[in-house]
């Protein structure tokens, strides 16, 4: 048996509130959920997408400022015929002409595939009943929804009706469904029933209610029936409604012959949960909008829930592929904007800023990169629950730059917009100048600054140039003669090493008289998508990569960077070479 529990409260405040309104004592712990301890559902997983029935155009619809035009809806409903939808409840018919005339558009004009079932939903009341099924007229197949309240508070304060007054209701207008559906017997009607507020009804007395109008509808004889629970004030945990949900499966007659069908609000915010923990309780079907809008605070998110689906390695049964799109259309009817933070939709869901998540997102995809293989392509990087690209989202996205960013959020833009491929001690002397240039401007930097900041910080070596000179190995020694220009005056240099840079910096080191070492050097060709740099005058083949030389020497027990780039490895480290000299001298 259920159990409906109450409290009296007799707690006092700890803290006093500044108004004396703010007093939690007004409320009380729900109440409905259903005594359940050898519930099943948490020992279960979603292993397959429930039927999904879009209700945007109807609840989502009713709750907009100014509810949509026929045209508007038009655009949404091909919208979500697109997207996969194959049960769309396209409004309430009898409420608004607007609403009639959809209906009638949707059919005269043939614009139902005939995989797509509409759907409307009326209140269990004859007048609105009729008009429902006259807007429904040479229809194919349809979900007709009818619906009242069964929730105490609406019995009690709405209503002024008892149980059985309110069971009257719901078992009136199931009749009136199939009273009106057999004069139209071309069509292939579905009868949907909801006790609304059915999460704030006991748990025993929805199912009685349910029981009373399948009596009338008889499942179990052919007739096609579906049974919606909706939480239309979420008012409990989801693992409380799940209770519920298992609680009315276990406990409604001929459960095998009706579709359960699950229609939750986000109130406390956990619509999502409560339909996903739903449908472990044993449901087969969720409604929901997409982007979640609906009455309050929404009506829970299909494009959350089916995501999340997508992310374990379950087919969503839904395209959700050009988000943008879909985003778009979505919130230029409903005329709301979309939080950049909504979940896998918004703005800055895949972007980085902080330092650690930065670091962490690079190497996992440079891991990914190079084990891709051992990996089989599966998407597993620290952070990113789904790959961004999958949802037309570009990399661009994932890392931005503030001065909470660190050393591999800057390589990793450098990295994948300039083709730069830092190496480690580089990355950590040049985060601290992006990481100051942060500070200063105190807001996030676009790529162009962080470029513009390497490049001046690294690829300046005016007045410092390589004139004439020649490289000459001799059995492993090699020997470096030139010319080259420091600090704007012109000198003849010499010097000897186990490989051209050293010979220069020997060289150099010779005719100034410094303490010159190289205490790192690396290189990388530069990818040819990356078009960086000024072309070498000697080689105009564009198709040649170009090779970046990163140098750091110590010039008199100071530490100094450079870069070069050039076509020719050997000037881009010579290049360097003098980029990290011109700022040490
Ligand atoms: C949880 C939900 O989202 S439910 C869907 C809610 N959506 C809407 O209501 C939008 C469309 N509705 C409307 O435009 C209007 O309500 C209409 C046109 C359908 C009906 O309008 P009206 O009859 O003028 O007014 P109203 O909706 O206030 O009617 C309330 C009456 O219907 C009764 N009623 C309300 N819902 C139901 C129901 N589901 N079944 C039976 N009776 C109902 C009320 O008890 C009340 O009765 P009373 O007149 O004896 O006091
Ligand atoms: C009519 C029903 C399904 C509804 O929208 C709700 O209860 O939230
Ligand atoms: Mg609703």
């Amino acid at each position: 048996m259920s159990q409906v529990t109450s409290h009296s409260p007799v707690v006092e405040p700890k803290v006093k509130p500044k108004f004396e309104a703010f007093d939690f004592r007004k409320y009380q712990p729900f109440a409905f959920a259903p005594n359940l301890p050898d519930r099943t559902w948490p020992n279960k997983t979603i292993e397959k997408a429930p039927t999904w029935a879009s209700v945007d155009l109807r609840d989502g619809n009713q709750a907009l400022i100014d509810p949509m035009t026929i045209e508007q809806k038009m655009q949404f409903f091909k919208l979500l015929v697109e997207v996969g939808f194959k049960e769309i409840e396209i409004g309430f018919p009898s409420a608004a002409q607007v609403e009639f005339d959809f209906a009638r558009k949707l059919i005269e004009e043939n614009h139902i595939p005939d995989d797509v079932t509409i759907q409307v939903l009326v209140q269990a009341r004859e007048h609105l009943i009729e008009r429902t099924f006259e807007a429904l007229q040479g229809v194919r197949r349809a979900v007709v929804h009818v619906y009242n309240s069964t929730s105490k508070v609406q019995r009690d304060k709405v209503y002024a009706k008892d149980l059985e007054e309110i069971k009257e209701i719901a078992i009136k207008g199931a009749k009136m469904l199939q009273d009106h559906a057999a004069k139209h017997p071309d069509t292939e009607w579905v009868f949907q029933y909801s006790p609304e507020s059915f999460s704030q009804t006991e748990p025993d007395y929805a199912v009685q209610v349910v029981n009373a109008v399948n009596e009338v509808w008889k499942p179990e004889e052919g007739q096609q029936v579906i049974i919606n629970l909706p939480a239309t004030v979420e008012s409990s945990m989801p693992n409380v409604y799940a209770d519920q949900v298992e609680y009315f499966c276990r406990h409604v007659k001929n459960r095998e012959h009706i579709i359960v069908s699950l229609h939750t609000h986000n109130d406390r915010g956990s619509a999502v949960a409560a339909a996903e923990l739903g449908v472990l309780a044993g449901a087969d079907r969720i409604e929901g909008t997409l982007l979640g809008n609906g009455e309050r605070t929404g009506n829970m998110d299909i494009m959350i829930m089916a995501m999340n689906l997508y992310s374990q390695g379950v087919d969503p049964e839904l395209d959700l592929s050009d988000m943008s799109r879909i985003v778009q259309i979505v919130s230029e009817c409903n005329n709301l904007p979309v939080h950049p933070r909504h979940p896998y939709v918004g703005e800055l869901v895949f972007t980085a800023f902080s330092g650690s998540h930065q670091d962490a997102i690079k190497k996992s995809l440079d891991y990914n990169e190079k084990n891709s293989e051992a990996t089989q392509n599966i998407w597993d990087v620290a952070y990113l629950p789904i790959d961004p690209a999958h949802i037309g989202r570009s990399y661009q996205d994932v890392v931005r730059i503030n001065s909470q960013s660190g050393k591999g959020g800057v390589a990793y833009i450098l990295q994948r917009n300039y083709g730069f491929n830092l190496p480690r001690w580089m990355q950590i002397d040049f985060s601290r100048v992006v990481q100051q240039k942060a500070e200063d401007v105190a807001r996030e930097l676009k790529n162009e600054e962080i470029l513009e900041a390497f490049e001046s910080t690294y690829l300046q070596n005016s007045g410092y140039e390589l004139l004439d000179h020649n490289i000459n190995n001799k059995g492993g020694e090699v020997e470096f003669n030139g010319q080259m220009t420091l600090n704007g005056e012109t000198i003849d240099i010499s010097g000897h090493g186990n490989g051209p840079l050293s010979s220069f910096i020997d060289g150099v080191a010779r005719h100034t008289g410094k303490q010159l070492h190289i205490i790192n050097y690396s290189e990388h060709a530069i990818s040819p998508e990356f078009t960086y740099g000024e072309e070498d005058e000697a080689q105009s083949d564009k198709t040649n990569a170009k090779a970046a030389a990163y140098i750091q020497l110590n010039v008199d027990g100071e530490i100094y960077s450079g870069i070069g780039t050039h076509t020719s490895t050997v000037s881009a480290m010579l290049k360097g070479a003098l980029s990290a000299l011109s700022q040490a001298f």
